[in-house]
């Protein structure tokens, strides 16, 4: 056996964090062909391999419109229910034991499925998720920036309103593409969303380039950043983030397949390690960019030259930089390094 092929095996089996992943964005060929099954009308092909060409894109705007097409086959709460519960599952195989699941309930509730219906689903699915799998699944609600600020009032509305507010929710994002919509416009939202106990964990930097996280952290008073893949380009910024220790939910199969990032050896991650910046490793929406968590973390292990302890320290940033109690963190933090004394011991 070849230490490459170690590698991936203790990846396989390394207890994980996710924080940086979307909810429709998770639905698997499987999960997308049992709901285009429910919806025969819709424009996505259920045959897996027409699937891996659909998700194929040649921008991130087009990769937007095939997000959207997604979206459109989500039409009831059960179906909500069963693309929540499934990704788990999916989660769950890939030993995830807590992801912050990113979700934009706008989507679903101005394309007619009931609020409370909605919230209803998705709490279900994660306390069923929780019992039959193991895997703990929070929320952030993010605001589909595109959509305009009637979208921004939807989403804090939904997330700050008592009687709606699921009790998974942990934080507030901001997502879509950045070109022509400016961050600070949806300061208000963000302060509405702080104020009522939720964490700020917008989208920056991904397809614009450094002002725009600057403007998450000043404006959104962002805890974490959504890739923020330019930063790369502003020393300032890079120490900043470090003195702060404001992690970057880093996303690297995502950005070569939205074409944020030519290759992966042109990635930045291997730059924001060397400035001290908290590097967590996220997929984004995996199934769509063709990887899933595991792969995502051989990557990084590839690109930063990572052994197992490494990949440790790596899976350790996530629970740190989660959203998860004390409790929760040192539980995760414990499990890691069993898993991986375990693993290394003669
Ligand atoms: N890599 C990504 N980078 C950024 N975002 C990503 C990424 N992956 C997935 N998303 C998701 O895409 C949504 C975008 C949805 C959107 O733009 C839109 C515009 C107009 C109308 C509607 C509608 O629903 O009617 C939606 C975001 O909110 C975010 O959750
Ligand atoms: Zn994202």
């Amino acid at each position: 056996m070849t230490a490459h092929h170690d590698l991936h095996a203790f990846i396989a089996g390394l207890p994980k964090a996710e924080l940086h992943v979307h909810h429709v964005g998770s639905a698997s060929p499987r999960i997308v062909s049992e709901l285009a099954a429910r919806h025969p009308d819709s424009k996505v092909p259920s045959d897996p391999e027409a699937l891996a060409d659909y998700f194929t894109f040649t921008d991130f705007a087009h990769f937007i419109d095939v997000y959207l097409s997604v979206v459109d086959l989500i039409r009831t709460p059960e179906d909500v229910r069963l693309l929540t519960y499934e990704v788990a599952r999916d989660m769950a195989r890939q030993q995830i034991r807590y992801a912050e699941l990113t979700i934009t309930p706008f989507s679903s509730t101005r394309r007619g499925i009931d609020e409370g219906a909605f919230m209803e689903a998705i709490e279900d699915a994660r306390t069923a998720a929780e019992a039959d799998f193991g895997t703990v699944l929070r929320w952030c609600f993010d605001i589909p920036g595109e959509a305009g600020l009637e979208s921004a009032e939807e989403t804090v509305r939904l997330a700050t309103t008592d009687k709606l507010r699921p009790e998974g929710l942990v934080s507030f994002g901001l997502g879509g593409p950045e070109i022509g919509v400016p961050r600070p416009q949806f300061k208000p939202y963000f302060d509405r969303a702080i104020a009522a106990g939720l964490h700020s964990v917008p989208h920056a930097g991904e397809t614009t380039g450094p002002e725009t996280v600057w403007d998450a952290l000043t404006d959104l008073r962002a805890e974490r950043i959504g890739h923020g893949t330019s930063s790369a380009r502003d020393p300032k910024l890079l120490a900043h983030l470090a003195e702060h220790r404001i992690p970057l939910e880093v996303c690297p199969t995502s950005n070569i397949a939205t074409r944020a990032v030519r290759t992966l050896d042109e990635h930045p991650m291997k730059e924001f390690v060397r400035a001290g910046v908290v590097v967590t490793i996220n997929s984004d929406d995996p199934p769509m960019f063709g990887t899933d968590l595991n792969n995502e973390y051989a990557v990084a292990a590839r690109l930063l030259d990572l052994d197992e302890r490494g990949l440790a320290e790596l899976a350790k940033n996530a629970v740190e930089a989660s959203f998860l109690d004390d409790t929760g963190k040192a539980k995760l933090a414990a499990d890691i390094d069993t898993y991986t004394s375990a693993w290394l011991a003669p």
